[in-house]
């Protein structure tokens, strides 16, 4: 028997409405499974390496060049793989939004509703570690697996904020090249995947979306640059959510405009501005994805260009840096236990030791979980390094590593928490699976203490 609650009646009411013949195509498409798909993460592993050596892997998906589906049994998160943060595990219509952005190296992308981290991972792919990725999470709940995920997939050029939109905006201004609103949502699109969200649905919740969603997408406005392009995506059908509030975004702010999908593909739909009665047209330009056309679930986005005035505005750098015998503590630690590690900006803050690439945008006054990647804390004399610097290769490398295979039963006894043998070099080393750090042990010649973080073992 099923026991999943119903579809709600007020919304497969408006769903034949508005689908028409379609209707009973789409409604079919709630008794098929939806299915998983796997994101490579390119910063360390290319697509058909990672291919020719998981045999859950199956199609690429269509729309984004790294993604995959995987086999229904697959159980992808419990593979040594993913801890070594090789690949992101995504529902294949999510990877749409960033492949429509279409990210490259050296521009600086705000993600404004981040978490968990699945389009924040993929512009950090994408950026190939050149430019700056600012991820905004605004509840602290979803903060933390947010951190998770960036630091799980290497990713060095990333700050990871915990602000309001409207917040963020007072203080940078035109400060980005493109910004992505995947904004919180009705999620009618994802009532196959997860029938759990349907017992919540209210006309109401859709309408208070959709006004938060005017919100952020105001704040976003103000924070690209001239010339500069946004994506803003929902996991909903419900053009009130969509075409209605791209609509108002249009009306409100005439330095935008809809700019059509740059790859689309004949399983897109275009928007349906019709739907609420609206003249525009030009909303046709936005994309739709539908899960009785395609192999994934229901999505909406809009690609839009804040025009092009020729003025740019100065952009507020932060005053990062550090003391000096810090940074004797921190070279002393590299000297002895890395091989290498990349030049930019090293930056003290409460005692932590963080790098970027380049300069931050000034942050004062924001709550900010992570300026950067971060390396470690300063423990009087000395440094103990962070989860997130193991996990930063190939950025940065240790000297010394202790390797196994991605079957060996030591490498599932250093996840559960484990002291492993000694290794016969003493002090600090990466835990590897084929060559790919998993975590940090240290060595004190009788046995290598285990560093793997508590919270995931
Ligand atoms: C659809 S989810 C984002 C998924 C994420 N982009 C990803 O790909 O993993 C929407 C996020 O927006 C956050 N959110 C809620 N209210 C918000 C607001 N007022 N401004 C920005 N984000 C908000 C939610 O907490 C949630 O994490």
């Amino acid at each position: 028997m099923n026991q999943f609650p119903p579809l709600p009646e007020e919304y497969t009411t408006k769903m034949q409405s508005w689908l028409g013949n379609e209707f009973t195509a789409f409604l079919n498409s709630y008794s098929t499974t939806a299915r998983k798909g796997l994101r490579v993460n390119l910063l360390k592993i290319q697509t058909h390496t990672l291919k020719q050596e998981l045999h859950f892997l199956e199609e690429p998906v269509p729309w984004c060049k790294e993604g995959y589906y995987i086999s229904r049994s697959a159980k992808a998160g419990n593979h040594p793989y993913h801890q070594a943060g090789l690949y992101y595990l995504q529902e294949p219509s999510a990877m749409a939004v960033v492949s429509a952005l279409d990210p490259r190296p050296g521009e600086w992308i705000l993600d404004l509703c981040a978490a968990p981290g699945g389009k924040s991972t993929q512009i950090a792919a994408r950026l190939g570690g050149q430019g700056l990725l600012w991820s905004n999470e605004p509840s602290a709940t979803r903060l933390k697996v947010l951190a998770e995920n960036i630091e799980r997939l290497g990713v060095g050029n990333c700050i990871i904020s915990n602000e309001l939109p409207a917040k963020l905006a007072q203080k940078l201004p035109q400060v980005f090249d493109k910004i992505v609103v995947d904004a919180p949502c009705s999620g009618e699109g994802m009532f196959r995947k997860n029938p759990s969200l349907r017992a919540q649905w209210t006309w109401r919740g859709v309408e208070f979306c959709a006004e938060r969603q005017k919100e952020i997408l105001s704040a976003a406005v103000t924070m690209l640059k001239p010339g500069g392009t946004l994506v803003y995506s929902t996991c909903t059908f419900n053009p009130v959510e969509n075409e209605g509030v791209i609509d108002w975004l249009l009306t409100h702010f005439p330095e935008l405009s809809l700019i059509s999908h740059p790859d689309p593909l004949p399983v897109f739909d275009g928007g349906h501005p019709e739907w609420l009665l609206l003249n525009n047209r030009e909303l046709e330009k936005c994309t739709r994805l539908w899960p009785h056309k395609l192999e994934g679930e229901g999505h909406f986005i809009a690609l839009l260009r804040k025009t092009e005035t020729g003025i740019s505005s100065k952009i507020q750098r932060a005053n990062v840096n550090i003391t000096n015998s810090a940074l004797k503590t921190w070279q002393a630690f590299a000297k002895d236990f890395l091989d290498s590690c990349p030049e930019g900006f090293y930056f003290e803050r409460n005692q932590h030791l963080f790098w970027l690439p380049l300069q931050p945008p000034d942050f004062n006054g924001l709550k900010i979980l992570r300026p950067g990647l971060l390396l470690g804390a300063f423990k009087k004399n000395r440094f103990e390094p962070a989860h997130s610097a193991a996990l930063a290769w190939p950025l940065i490398k240790t000297i010394n590593n202790v390797e196994f295979g991605p079957d060996d039963q030591q490498l599932f006894q250093y996840f559960a928490g484990h002291p492993l043998p000694a290794s016969g070099n003493k002090g600090w080393l990466t835990i590897t699976v084929n060559g790919f750090p998993v975590g940090w042990g240290k060595d004190d010649g009788h046995l290598i203490k285990n560093h793997y973080p508590k919270g995931l073992r």
